[in-house]
C-alpha cells in the first residue's frame, strides 16, 4: 500500500518516554533531569553533570569525591589500546580512531557481558574516564608527539587539556571547555542516542551501543557539523567575504553547517551559553577576527533564511581557539555525549521493547524468478 502514511526521518514521532532530558522548542529550553542546562553550566562541573545524568540527582560532596576518585583511577590509556591506536594510519579520521578504541575497550572490559545496573554504570564511568586519553593521544600522535600521562590533581577538563597540550591550561580555557562538555552531554532522542537505544533494544551490550552511536554522530548532519563549521570558516577567511561566499553557497543549494535543527526551529537553547564561552575565549586569545566572522555569517544567514545557529556553530571556533585540530572536534563531542548515550542505554534496558518500525513497500510487485537454461 504505497499510499499509506509514513513518517520520513521519524520527524515529529514520539517513540518512547525519557526522564533523562527535556528538549522544549516552544520555550527554547533544555532540562537535564529537571535542571536548566544553562544553570548547570554556570554553577557545577562536567563531572557533577555526568553524575546527575546517570543517577538522576546531583551528587553530594561524598558521592562526588568517590566518583572523582573512580574517574581519576581510570584515566590512563591502556597500553594495549595505545599499541592498537599506533597501528591506525593518521589518514584515518579521528572519529574512526575513537570508534575503534571504544570497540577495543568493549572487547577488553571484564564486565562487557554483565548488563546488571551496577555493571552498566561502572562501564559508563570507565568509558567517561578513558575516552579523553584516546582523543588527546590521537591529536598528539598526528603531530608526531608522545603520550602525556594524566594528572591526578586536575579535574576532568583541566586534565583533558593537559593530556592534549602538555601544559596546565589557564582557568578561562578550562571553564569554556567544561561548559562545552556540559552542553554537549545530552539531548534526548537525537540520531546517535536513538542509535544507541536501537542497539540496546536487541539486548546487545553497552560498548556495542556506544560504538554505533559514535558512527551515527560522525555524520555532518549531526556531530560532524562542528568540524564542518571550521572548514566553512577556513573557506570564508574573513568577515568581509561572508556575503559573496553565502551568495554562492546558497546558489549551489549547499547546507550551511552549524545552522538548523530538527527540533528547535527558533534557535538552539544551548547557543547563548556556548556563545558566552566563545566570547571569553576570543578575549583570552585576542582573536576578535573569529568573532567578526562568527557574527557576520550568523547574522546574514539567519536574516536571509530564518535558520538559526545550533550548538556546533559556537563550539567549532571555540575548540579551534583552544588549539584542537579541526578533525578532533567531533571526538570531543563523543567524550561528552558518552554520558547521555549511556544514561539512555540504561534507561532503555530498564524498560525495554525491541525497536523495530514498519516500512511501506514500494518496490516491484511479486514476480516469478526467470527459469534458467540448464548449464551444459
Ligand atoms: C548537535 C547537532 O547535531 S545539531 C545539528 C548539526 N547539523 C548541522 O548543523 C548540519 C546543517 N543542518 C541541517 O542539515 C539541518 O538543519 C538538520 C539536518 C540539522 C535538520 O534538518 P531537518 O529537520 O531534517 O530539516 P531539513 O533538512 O528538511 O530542512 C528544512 C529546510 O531548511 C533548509 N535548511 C535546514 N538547515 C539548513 C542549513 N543548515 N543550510 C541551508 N539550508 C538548511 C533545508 O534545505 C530545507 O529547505 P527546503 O524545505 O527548501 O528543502
Ligand atoms: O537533538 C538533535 O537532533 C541534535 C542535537 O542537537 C544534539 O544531539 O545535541
Amino acid at each position: 500500500m504505497a499510499d499509506q502514511e509514513i513518517y520520513k526521518g521519524l520527524a515529529g514521532v514520539p517513540v518512547d518516554y525519557t526522564a533523562v532530558s527535556k528538549v522544549n522548542p516552544e520555550t527554547n529550553s533544555l532540562l537535564y533531569r529537571g535542571y536548566p542546562v544553562q544553570d548547570l553550566a554556570a554553577s557545577v562541573t562536567f563531572e557533577e553533570v555526568a553524575y546527575l545524568l546517570w543517577h538522576g540527582e546531583l551528587p553530594t560532596d561524598r558521592e562526588l569525591a568517590a566518583f572523582e576518585q573512580f574517574e581519576r583511577a581510570n584515566r590512563h590509556l591502556d597500553p594495549v589500546l595505545k599499541r592498537i591506536i599506533d597501528e591506525l594510519p593518521t589518514t584515518a579520521h579521528p572519529m574512526d580512531v575513537v570508534r575503534s578504541a571504544v570497540s577495543v575497550m568493549g572487547a577488553r572490559d571484564d564486565e562487557t557481558a554483565d548488563d546488571s545496573p551496577d555493571a552498566e554504570l561502572r562501564k559508563a564511568k570507565r568509558l567517561f574516564a578513558a575516552i579523553p586519553a584516546v582523543v588527546a593521544y590521537d591529536q598528539r600522535r598526528r603531530r608526531g608527539l608522545d603520550l602525556v600521562e594524566p594528572r591526578d590533581d586536575l579535574g576532568y577538563s583541566a586534565n583533558f587539556l593537559f593530556m592534549t597540550f602538555d601544559e596546565v591550561p589557564e582557568l578561562p580555557v578550562v571553564d569554556a571547555f567544561d561548559v562545552s562538555m556540559i552542553l554537549y552531554a545530552e539531548h534526548s532522542f537525537n540520531a546517535s542516542t536513538f542509535t544507541a537505544r536501537v542497539i540496546t533494544s536487541t539486548l546487545s551490550d553497552l560498548h556495542s551501543a556506544v560504538v554505533g552511536a559514535i558512527a551515527a554522530l560522525k555524520g555532518p548532519l549531526h556531530g560532524g557539523a562542528n568540524e564542518a563549521v571550521m572548514h566553512t570558516f577556513d573557506e570564508i577567511g574573513e568577515a568581509s567575504n561572508v556575503t559573496a561566499w553565502l551568495d554562492e553557497a546558497l546558489a549551489q543549494k549547499r547546507k550551511i553547517m552549524g545552522f538548523g535543527h530538527r527540533v528547535y526551529k527558533h534557535g538552539d537553547s544551548r547557543v547563548p551559553t556556548m556563545k558566552t564561552a566563545l566570547d571569553s575565549l576570543v578575549g583570552y586569545y585576542g582573536r576578535p577576527d573569529i568573532l567578526d566572522l562568527y557574527n557576520a555569517l550568523a547574522d546574514e544567514f539567519t536574516a536571509r533564511k530564518g535558520i538559526h545557529p545550533n550548538l556546533d556553530y559556537p563550539s567549532g571556533p571555540a575548540y579551534h581557539l583552544i588549539g584542537f585540530d579541526t578533525e578532533l572536534f567531533t571526538p570531543l563531542f563523543v567524550a561528552s555525549r558518552v554520558v547521555g548515550w549511556t544514561a539512555h542505554i540504561m534507561e532503555q534496558r530498564a524498560a525495554n521493547a525491541l525497536i523495530r518500525p514498519l516500512s511501506v513497500y514500494n518496490g516491484v510487485d511479486q514476480r516469478d524468478v526467470p527459469a534458467r537454461e540448464p548449464v551444459e
